[in-house]
C-alpha cells in the first residue's frame, strides 16, 4: 500500500507541485486577492528567517503588517530581520528566539508575548525533517517535537490571544507528503519500527491536518487552514533531501511561489470565504486523501491524538 501511495503521490507531484504546476495553477488566481494593505494587523511567522517563512514575512511587511519572527538562532534571525526591513521599508519587525521543539519554552514565550502584543494571524511555518532518530532534552523525537507538539502547544497557547481580535486566522504549513500517511497515534516517538525520517515527517504533516480540522470545529471565532506549498527550493529541502533537490533542479518552485498560498490564506478576504479547517494547494481547497489510498482515520483515532497532545502539552506547562 505504501508503494502505491508513494507512486501515486510522486506522479501527482510532478504534475502539480513543481514550478510548472504553479505556473499552470496561477492562471486561475485572482490577482487583486493580494492587493491588500494590513497596517495595524500583526502576524507571527515561525521559522521566518528562511525559505518559505522569510518569503512570507517579506510580503506581509511590504503590505504594512507588523511581523513577529519566531526563530531558534539569534544571528540568523537578526540577519533575516535586516533583510525584511531593507526589502519592505517596514520597521515593525520583532524577533523572538524560541526553540519550537521545546514545549516549555513555547509556553513561556506566549506568556510574555501576550503581555505586550496582540495577534491577528499565526503562521505555523517552521518545520524540520531530521533523518536520524534524535531526541530533544525532554526525550521527545525531534521531528515530532517540532512539527506536531510544538505546533500544538504554540497554537493552543495563542488561541485566547487570537480570539480577542477580528478576522483572526491560523495557517499551518503542512505538506502534500502527508498524503502517503494514515494517522498513527501508536508510535508518536518513532520507537517501534526502523526509523525513516521522510515518513516520520509525512506522519507529522498528516497530524497537522487532523489538528487543523479539530481546531476549526472547536474554535469557530478563528479561521484555520493548512496547506501544501508545493516543492520549493529552500535551504530546508537542500539540507534534508539533497538527492531530491539535485534531481529536481530548476523544476522546483521558488520560495516566493511556495509562499503564495500562505500569503493568500493570511491576507486575502477571499480565503475566509472558504470554510475553516481545509487543506489548500495553490489557493484552492484540495482533498486530504489520495483516491484508493485508505488513509482515512476514525473520529476516535483523531480524538486520541488530541488527548495525547493535550496531556503532553499540560505536562510541560
Ligand atoms: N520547501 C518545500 O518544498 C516544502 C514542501 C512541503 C512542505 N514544506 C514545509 O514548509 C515549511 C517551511 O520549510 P522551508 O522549505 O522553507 O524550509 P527551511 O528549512 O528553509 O525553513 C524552515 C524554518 O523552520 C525553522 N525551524 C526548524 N526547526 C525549528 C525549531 N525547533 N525551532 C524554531 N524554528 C525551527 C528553521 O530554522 C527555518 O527557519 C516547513 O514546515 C516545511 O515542512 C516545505
Amino acid at each position: 500500500m505504501l508503494l502505491y501511495r508513494s507512486a501515486a503521490w510522486f506522479a501527482k507531484g510532478l504534475r502539480e507541485y513543481t514550478k510548472s504546476g504553479y505556473e499552470s495553477a496561477s492562471k486561475d488566481f485572482v490577482p487583486d486577492d493580494l492587493e491588500v494593505q494590513v497596517p495595524g494587523r500583526s502576524f507571527l511567522v515561525t521559522g521566518g528567517n528562511s525559505g518559505i517563512g522569510k518569503a512570507t514575512a517579506i510580503e506581509i511587511a511590504k503590505r504594512g503588517g507588523t511581523v513577529h519572527l519566531v526563530c531558534r538562532d539569534q544571528n540568523r534571525a537578526e540577519g533575516a530581520r535586516g533583510e525584511i526591513i531593507r526589502e519592505s521599508g517596514n520597521r515593525n519587525i520583532f524577533l523572538h528566539i524560541v526553540d519550537l521543539s521545546d514545549p516549555k519554552a513555547i509556553w513561556e514565550f506566549v506568556e510574555n508575548f501576550k503581555q505586550e502584543h496582540t495577534l491577528h494571524v499565526l503562521i505555523n511555518n517552521a518545520g524540520c525533517m531530521v533523518n536520524k532518530r534524535e531526541l530533544t532534552e525532554d526525550g521527545l523525537e525531534k521531528n515530532f517535537a517540532t512539527n506536531t507538539l510544538g505546533v500544538y502547544v504554540l497554537t493552543t497557547a495563542l488561541i485566547p490571544v487570537l480570539e480577542k481580535e477580528h478576522d483572526s486566522r491560523v495557517i499551518t504549513v503542512s505538506s502534500g507528503g502527508m498524503l502517503v500517511q494514515k494517522l498513527n497515534t501508536n508510535d508518536l516517538q518513532s520507537e517501534r519500527t526502523a526509523f525513516n525520517g521522510t515518513m516520520v515527517y509525512a506522519q507529522n504533516k498528516r497530524q497537522q491536518v487532523v489538528l487543523t480540522e479539530h481546531w476549526a470545529r472547536a474554535h469557530p471565532a478563528i479561521h484555520f487552514s493548512c496547506m501544501h506549498p508545493g516543492w520549493a527550493d529552500t535551504p530546508g529541502v537542500r539540507l534534508s533531501m539533497p538527492g531530491f533537490h539535485a534531481s529536481m533542479g530548476d523544476r522546483l518552485r521558488s520560495a516566493a511561489q511556495g509562499a503564495d498560498t500562505v500569503l493568500w490564506l493570511a491576507l486575502a478576504p477571499a480565503a475566509t470565504a472558504q470554510p475553516s479547517g481545509l487543506f489548500f494547494q495553490d489557493r484552492k481547497p484540495v482533498p486530504t486523501h489520495l483516491p484508493l489510498a485508505r488513509t482515512s482515520s476514525s473520529p476516535a483515532e483523531e480524538e486520541k491524538l488530541i488527548e495525547i497532545l493535550e496531556e503532553m502539552a499540560q505536562r510541560f506547562k
